[in-house]
């Protein structure tokens, strides 16, 4: 059964002067508890269906239901999102952080901070709750960030090039982070990534757009000896190289 559907979606930015087509009737679901992943050539569209997935904004045409529930408009539906800076407040300390979102939603009751510990510990920080962001690396602030992400339980997290900004290890590291919390929490997501190495090491499925305005063009399905394994292993197994040749040939054909 489908948990998350986009239906006839098209989407054009108006401006006075232009418009811009960015998507051409978009047409995808997904299952629950499912990591699929979006690429294609820079510019088709990737971030705008994130957003309107997100329900961030209204698209020019079409819907998107998460279980059944039109996303645009509705505040019951908690969708998480990352993106590649991590939008920590820096005036707050990490505890406040990670819980301001539980704050909002279930009102300033006590008890998060607990939470705030476990999370930390769950994403492989130390006791870094009393710190400030400043004080911590990229990676560690892209942990806190998947924690406060986390703590308010996302029906689906939605993750906008989370790992780009981040030194080559660091990104290694999180990938498998994420990836297992992922699994670990039953959570379905969705990657939006230029890297194909990434999406492949970490989606059961991955999503293809053509050149702007973007369409979807193919649909990969990632085989399953490659999805038992983290994102790490994944980049050492032969499945891995013949799958990126193959979409690799696919997505040169569209630049
Ligand atoms: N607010 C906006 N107003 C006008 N045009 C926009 C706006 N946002 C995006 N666009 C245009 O819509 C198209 C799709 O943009 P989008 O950012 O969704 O693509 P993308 O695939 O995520 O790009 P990239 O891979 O480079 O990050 C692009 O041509 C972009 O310039």
């Amino acid at each position: 059964m489908s948990f998350l559907t986009v239906s006839n979606v098209h989407h054009t930015y108006f401006s006075t002067e232009t418009a811009t087509e960015a998507l051409n009737d978009i047409n995808l679901s997904i299952s629950k508890g499912e990591f699929v992943s979006f690429i294609g050539p820079s510019g088709c569209g990737k971030t705008t269906l994130l957003s309107i997935i997100a329900g961030l904004f209204k698209p020019t045409f079409g819907s998107v239901q998460i279980e059944n529930q039109e996303v645009y408009g509705n505040t019951d539906l908690s969708i998480g999102y990352m993106l590649q800076q991590d939008y920590l407040f820096p005036w707050k300390t990490i505890e406040e952080n990670i819980t301001l979102g539980l704050k909002l939603l279930k009102g300033g009751k006590k008890g998060h901070g607990n939470v705030a510990s476990a999370l930390l510990s769950d994403v492989g920080l130390p006791p870094v709750e009393k710190k400030y962001p400043t004080e911590l690396s990229g990676g560690m602030r892209q942990r806190v960030a998947l924690a406060r992400t986390l703590a308010v339980d996302p029906k689906i997290l939605l993750l906008d090039e989370p790992f780009s900004a981040l030194d080559y290890q660091s990104k290694l590291k999180l990938e498998d982070l994420v990836s297992n919390k992922l699994r670990e929490y039953g959570k379905t997501a969705i990657l939006v990534t230029h890297d194909l190495g990434e999406a492949i090491a970490m989606s059961d499925r991955i999503f293809l757009f053509s050149a702007r305005p973007g369409r979807l063009h193919q649909t990969f399905e990632v085989p399953q000896e490659l999805r038992v394994l983290t994102p790490f292993e994944a980049r050492a197994h032969s499945s891995y190289s013949s799958l990126f040749q193959t979409i690799w040939k696919e997505l040169e054909s569209l630049e």
